[in-house]
């Protein structure tokens, strides 16, 4: 059996080999790559047709950044809110941590305060970790809290080394590495969130500034994590795609080159090119344990991966929800609605008012014959939610059928036929309303009233 000593020396002289291989490339000026974005024009997607194999950890798991990056894009939550969403996240994520941790602000009295409310909760899961500005003050503050990690904010790409922080690659370099060394002093395990990774030089910053990661964490024996921020969402997962903007390149250098082991790469989407979930499940594929996510995706502009939509990934690329209860996310979606007055988009998947409502008549009588041609899994199961079918001009009388045995809860022989008398009354007023000019779906108090109205008049009950 080979010893510790020897598989330490084995991985140190590794990590030599790859330093000789991806030293730091201080470059004089910054490398924006204006050949993928010329700003002035829509940015470019290049190729390579250089293949990343697979390699899915077998744990897997989400993080949430809803209290963070969402909060950073909205009205602040109230602490008696924050504490009501985190049971919800608890139960939600379930026993097995699928939802393993929540990042939470240090900066005001009411975000501390929000913190110990949460960990008086006594949750293992989702731990409490949290975002503070670089500090000896603030990692002494989230050490006192009785947190072990916290987010460093370790920018990388040229645009903000250059730009935005006026250093060069070199001295960014240096600046962030003693940062963390003083958070690894404190006994405070970093997070480091390697803000505009798909804009950044991967080989000649990204991949020298883990090898030194991996250096401290040799010699602190404390874990630092690596959350790969795709902060523009550029980033894509097809095949052969060029790095930085190639999500499974990143992935794959960090792990392979970096030697950054897969329990400590997360990463972090955002929408602004509609890739967060897929760019999530990707981080998955090629070797990241966790992505971060905020529930319905509120965060920064178009925002972050939905949080739910990867409850759903999980269980797909998985094949189960392992503990996960997915019927808390409409108990989420209607309590942002009704307590902090958020309401999702309609359409929005999974908890929008629409998410599984047909509305053309042709399909409303497929969903009549057999609910599993247009709903797209037992929505009410896992959600709640039964699939819901939308009267209007084109429903037509199984979408009107359907209609009345869903909001009746009519099951078996007691179910309304798209040939009843009933059904055939209440379409004969349906059209007659779109007839006189009539262009918006009919509301429910409008169908309760007409369908009551019908039933008293054939004398029958529901
Ligand atoms: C501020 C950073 C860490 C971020 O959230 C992002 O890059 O999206």
């Amino acid at each position: 059996m080979i010893n510790r000593a020897v598989r330490m020396n084995y991985h140190t002289n590794l990590l030599e080999l790859e330093e000789h291989m991806y030293p730091l490339v201080d470059v004089q000026t910054p490398n924006v790559f204006h050949n993928l974005f010329p700003y002035t024009e829509v940015p470019k997607i290049a190729f390579n047709d250089r293949i990343v194999p697979h390699h899915m950890p077998d744990d897997i798991w989400i993080t949430d950044t809803t209290f963070r990056d969402g909060q950073q894009s909205r009205a602040p939550y109230s602490t008696e809110q924050i504490v009501t969403i985190f049971d919800y996240l608890h139960k939600l994520g379930g026993p097995n941590g699928r939802i393993r941790q929540s990042e939470f602000f240090l900066y005001s009295k009411k975000d501390r305060d929000a913190v110990y409310k949460c960990l008086e909760r006594g949750y293992k899961f989702p731990e409490v970790t949290s975002w503070i500005r670089a500090s000896k003050k603030d990692f002494e503050l989230v050490k006192d809290i009785g947190l072990k990690e916290t987010g460093i904010l370790v920018s990388c790409s040229d645009y903000h080394i250059f730009y935005k922080m006026k250093m060069t690659r070199r001295e960014a370099m240096e600046h962030y590495l003693s940062v963390i060394r003083e958070c690894l002093e404190t006994g405070i395990s970093p997070r480091c969130h390697l803000e505009d990774i798909t804009r950044a030089d991967i080989y000649g910053y990204v991949i020298p500034f883990c090898l030194e990661l991996n250096k401290l964490m040799e010699e602190y024996s404390i874990p630092i994590k690596v959350r790969c921020c795709d902060t523009m969402g550029y980033g894509v997962n097809y095949p052969g795609a060029v790095i930085p903007r190639s999500i499974p390149g990143i992935i794959y250098g960090i792990l392979t080159h970096a030697g950054i082991p897969s329990e400590l790469i997360e990463f972090h989407g955002h929408n602004d090119f509609y890739k967060a979930v897929s760019n999530s499940t990707t981080a998955w594929l090629y070797g990241a344990s966790g992505v971060n996510c905020s529930l319905f995706g509120i965060g920064e502009r178009t925002g972050n991966t939905p949080l739910e939509a990867m409850v759903f990934e999980y269980a797909q690329i998985k094949g189960s929800l392992d503990g996960m209860d997915t019927r808390v996310i409409t108990e989420l979606a209607e309590y942002y609605e009704k307590e902090i007055g958020y309401k999702v988009p309609s359409t929005t998947p999974f908890v929008g008012s629409a998410f599984n409502v047909t509305r053309a008549g042709i399909h409303a009588d497929g969903l009549l014959k057999n609910e599993e041609i247009y709903n797209i899994f037992d929505t009410d199961k896992f959600l709640g939610r039964p699939p819901q079918v939308a009267v209007s001009n084109t429903s037509g009388l199984a979408g009107i059928a359907h209609w009345i045995n869903n909001h009746y809860r009519l099951s078996g022989e007691s179910q309304v036929r798209k040939n009843s008398e009933l059904v055939q009354m209440i379409k004969v007023w349906v059209d007659a309303q779109y007839e006189e000019g009539r262009v918006t779906v009919l509301t429910d108090e409008e169908l309760i009233s007409v369908i009551e109205e019908s039933c008293r008049r054939l004398h029958i009950t529901l």
